[in-house]
């Protein structure tokens, strides 16, 4: 259900992002804080001939975690090594990874939050001192060996940092939290991606999609892609603002931005726990959809725009959700408690 909505954050294979993706910091547009930050860090690295400290990168999906990655590793001029959590299996896994990169590189884990504990157990020494303690041997007889390692930078990335473990975290000398984009940043990208695709856009039709794209560069790429094929078969020259509101109108996308899953979630809410508040999990079973997808992937834009909030005691639909569905609160609903 969630893989077929336009406006999931989560990669899919039609995204091809590999073409719109920034290739240097000064292409890369928005998290200003970020960008300045690590600007900074790279440059003192650059100058003491030194790798940059370990980086991690966390936030909502699709607001360029990856790409900025990449590009840590092409500013630093260093090789660009990828992998996951989830797909390193054993500490041998991980100890060959190691043991393979070379000077300077940059080691990029996806979804670092997924690393097993026996893994991660081998990244603490090998972030911190730069060595691989191995077990030579087994029973009494068993000795370890310190091995070192070659100097890199850990890039992670996550988008739950709240299930990193602590002496992981603690370990990323670089922490980046990534923000949702404003329409003017997204409205930046959507051009930007508009003359990578060879696509005349009127500057109202470029901010029509970034208002429309969840505060995310991913969505916004796809809203453009999908807008080009409206305007394409209806023989478009260049999109404005009209043509680029039929098609996400037809798209199921509102005006804020909001698709058919989003809104199923704010009317069970509203319709059936009168605004709240109600659990996740109870959120999470009515809709059918995972605990992870709801917290990782729904949640995160509506509270953003304001349109819920999660207290202790559950989920809450603000007077903006109601207002946003056309709908008044019933006499008594708990959202004005929240929204002061
Ligand atoms: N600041 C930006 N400027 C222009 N395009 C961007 C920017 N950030 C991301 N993008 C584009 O958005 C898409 C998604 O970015 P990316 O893959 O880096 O996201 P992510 O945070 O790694 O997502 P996930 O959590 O799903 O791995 C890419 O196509 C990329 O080109
Ligand atoms: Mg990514």
């Amino acid at each position: 259900m969630t893989d077929d909505r336009i406006l999931a954050a989560a990669r899919r294979p039609e995204d091809v992002d590999a073409a719109l993706r920034p290739k240097s910091l000064d292409e890369f547009v928005g998290q200003r804080a970020a960008r300045e930050n690590l600007r900074v860090f790279i440059d003192a690295a650059r100058q003491r001939g030194d790798a940059l400290d370990h980086v991690l990168f966390f936030g909502p999906p699709g607001l360029g975690k990856t790409t900025l990655a990449q590009i840590v590793a092409r500013e630093m001029g260093v090789g660009f090594r990828a992998t996951s959590g989830p797909v390193i299996a054993k500490s041998g896994d991980l100890a060959a990874l190691l043991t393979n990169l070379e000077d300077g590189d940059v080691l990029f884990i996806d979804e670092i939050h997924r690393l097993a504990p026996a893994v991660e157990e081998v990244l603490y020494p090998a972030m911190e001192d730069r060595a691989l303690d191995l077990m030579i041997g087994e029973g009494p007889s068993a000795r370890s060996v310190r091995i070192d390692l070659p100097r890199f930078t850990l890039v992670g990335a996550t988008t739950r940092q709240g299930l990193l473990t602590t002496p992981l975290r603690d370990r990323f000398g670089i922490p980046v939290r990534l923000q949702f984009y404003t329409v003017e940043e997204l409205t930046r990208v959507v051009t930007r991606a508009a003359s990578l695709l060879d696509l005349h856009i009127a500057p109202d039709g470029a901010e029509e999609i970034a208002r429309r794209s969840r505060g995310t560069p991913r969505i916004a790429g796809r809203l453009l892609r999908r807008v080009r094929d409206f305007a394409n078969v209806l023989g478009e020259t260049t999109v404005h603002a009209r043509a680029a509101d039929a098609a996400l109108t037809r798209l199921e996308v509102d005006a804020l931005g909001l698709d058919a899953m989003d809104r199923r979630y704010l009317m069970m809410i509203a319709d059936i726990y009168r605004g709240g508040p109600v659990g996740v999990e109870t959120l999470a079973a009515g809709l059918s959809e995972p605990r992870d997808t709801i917290e990782e992937v729904i949640e995160p834009y509506l509270i953003q725009i304001g349109l819920i909030a999660r207290t202790a005691r559950g989920r809450c639909l603000n007077a903006a959700g109601w207002k946003h569905l056309g709908l008044n609160p019933p006499a008594g609903a708990q959202e004005g408690l929240f929204d002061a």
